[in-house]
């Protein structure tokens, strides 16, 4: 099976539902922010910090390439459309699965995470021009999934449902 990718903007749930997708469909989850702080040796703050977002991006990329692409569940950083050579590539190895949440959801979940370096210290607008840069990128994928107001275990049974269609 070609991987999955899990696409969506920050808070959307991609971590989240991935570690139960990957559960459910038993296979292995791999992180690209996981994989850079392993790789890197930073926290994501750490290396927005110190190096920036350019040097983030190039990781991103990076560490992409290297993961697995088949039998496997990708769950990617909000951020990873951005770049047209992950998108081509996401495209061409696997199936990209969008998680969609309603912005005031997202903006309650991650305006307070400093963690994030893109979503702490910025406003609700600010966030949704964010979003909005990236919308079309986001739309580029196989499947579309509206996460709002729904169980985790709910939204698992409807992506795997939606893949077999
Ligand atoms: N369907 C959901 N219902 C309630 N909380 C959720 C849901 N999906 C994710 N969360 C919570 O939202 C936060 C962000 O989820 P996360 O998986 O880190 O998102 P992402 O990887 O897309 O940024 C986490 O605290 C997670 O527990
Ligand atoms: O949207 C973005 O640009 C980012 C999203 C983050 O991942 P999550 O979407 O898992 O929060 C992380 O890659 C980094 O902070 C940048
Ligand atoms: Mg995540």
């Amino acid at each position: 099976m070609k991987a999955i990718y899990l696409t969506g903007f920050m808070g959307a749930g991609k971590t989240t539902i991935g570690e139960k997708l990957a559960e459910k469909l038993n296979l292995p989850v791999l992180d690209t922010d996981q994989e850079i702080i392993k790789k890197r040796n930073m926290s994501i703050k750490e290396i927005f910090e110190k190096y920036g977002e350019t040097f983030f991006r190039q990781s991103e990329t990076e560490i992409l390439k290297e993961l697995p692409t088949k039998d496997v569940i990708i769950t990617t950083g909000g951020g990873i459309v951005i770049t047209a050579e992950n998108r081509n590539w996401m495209k061409t190895q696997g199936t990209v699965v969008l998680l969609h949440a309603d912005l005031n959801i997202i903006y309650e979940r991650v305006h307070y995470d400093s963690n994030r370096p893109l979503a702490s210290k910025k406003t609700k607008e600010e966030l949704i021009d964010l979003y909005q840069s990236r919308v079309t990128f986001y739309k580029d994928c196989s499947l579309e999934v509206d996460t709002s107001n729904k169980k985790i275990d709910e939204i698992v049974d409807e992506i795997i449902s939606r893949l077999k269609e």
